[in-house]
């Protein structure tokens, strides 16, 4: 493995955290503290993207964000890394496909905000996604039940574990996919960033 790619070896479970991180949150933090238990993961990834391929509006310089994310976290078990700028992807179906060839036997599980379940039919190759990863849903303040019902979500019901049965996601031939409940963070970068913007107008 090149140089600046995470460490990993076959049959870790790892869970890709997949984001913008502008910036990284306490939110991200609880989710991916959360998943990592309740998942049964390894190792969670802070994948922390060039750019997410839907929002129009670009975020700051990804070294920057990468280092407020490393200032944010004191848990070894999770890993703040640039890999999807390093492999040169940027739709998150050729991001999977890559690290999955780069990492052979590693069992990646692919975690999101249910926020992000709700317009997950939107995203280029979803299905591909679906068909090649296991998903790990956190439920988000103001979305838990959108997403629930969300157009993704009903394609894909028949292949819904049970909050029960979520220890068992990351050994599961995809598609499979979970939404759990946790208690909810309201925090969001959006939000840090308004405040920011209100402190500092220039
Ligand atoms: N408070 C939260 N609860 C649950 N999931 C979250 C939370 N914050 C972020 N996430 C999830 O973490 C992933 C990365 O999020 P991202 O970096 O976009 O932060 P964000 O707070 O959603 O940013 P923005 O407000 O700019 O959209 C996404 O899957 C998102 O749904
Ligand atoms: O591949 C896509 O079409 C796609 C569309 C929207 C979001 N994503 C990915 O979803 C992750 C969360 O994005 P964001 O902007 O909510 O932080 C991030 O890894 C994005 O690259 C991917």
């Amino acid at each position: 493995m090149a140089t600046g790619f995470p460490l990993a070896h076959a049959g870790m479970r790892i869970g890709v955290l997949g984001g913008s991180f502008d910036p990284a949150h306490c939110g991200h933090v609880d989710i991916s503290r959360f998943a990592k238990h309740r998942f049964g993961l390894d190792r969670i990834w802070w994948m922390v993207s060039p750019g997410n391929p839907l929002k129009s509006r670009g975020p700051a310089p990804l070294q920057d964000r990468i280092a407020a994310a490393r200032r944010l976290l004191h848990d070894p078990d999770i890993v703040v890394t640039d890999v999807e700028a390093r492999l040169g992807t940027r739709m998150t179906a050729d991001t999977i496909a890559e690290l999955q060839r780069s990492y052979p036997g590693v069992r990646f599980v692919w975690l999101m905000g249910s926020d992000n379940l709700v317009q997950f039919d939107q995203w280029d190759r979803w299905r591909q996604i679906a068909a090649s990863v296991p998903i790990g849903v956190l439920s988000r303040p103001g979305s838990r039940v959108a997403a629930r019902h969300a157009p993704a979500a009903q394609i894909m019901r028949r292949w819904r574990l049970p909050q029960f049965r979520a220890g068992e996601l990351a050994m599961c031939d995809p598609p499979a996919w979970v939404l759990v409940n946790l208690p909810m963070s309201p925090q969001s970068s959006t939000a840090i960033r308004a405040a920011r913007n209100k402190l500092n107008p220039d």
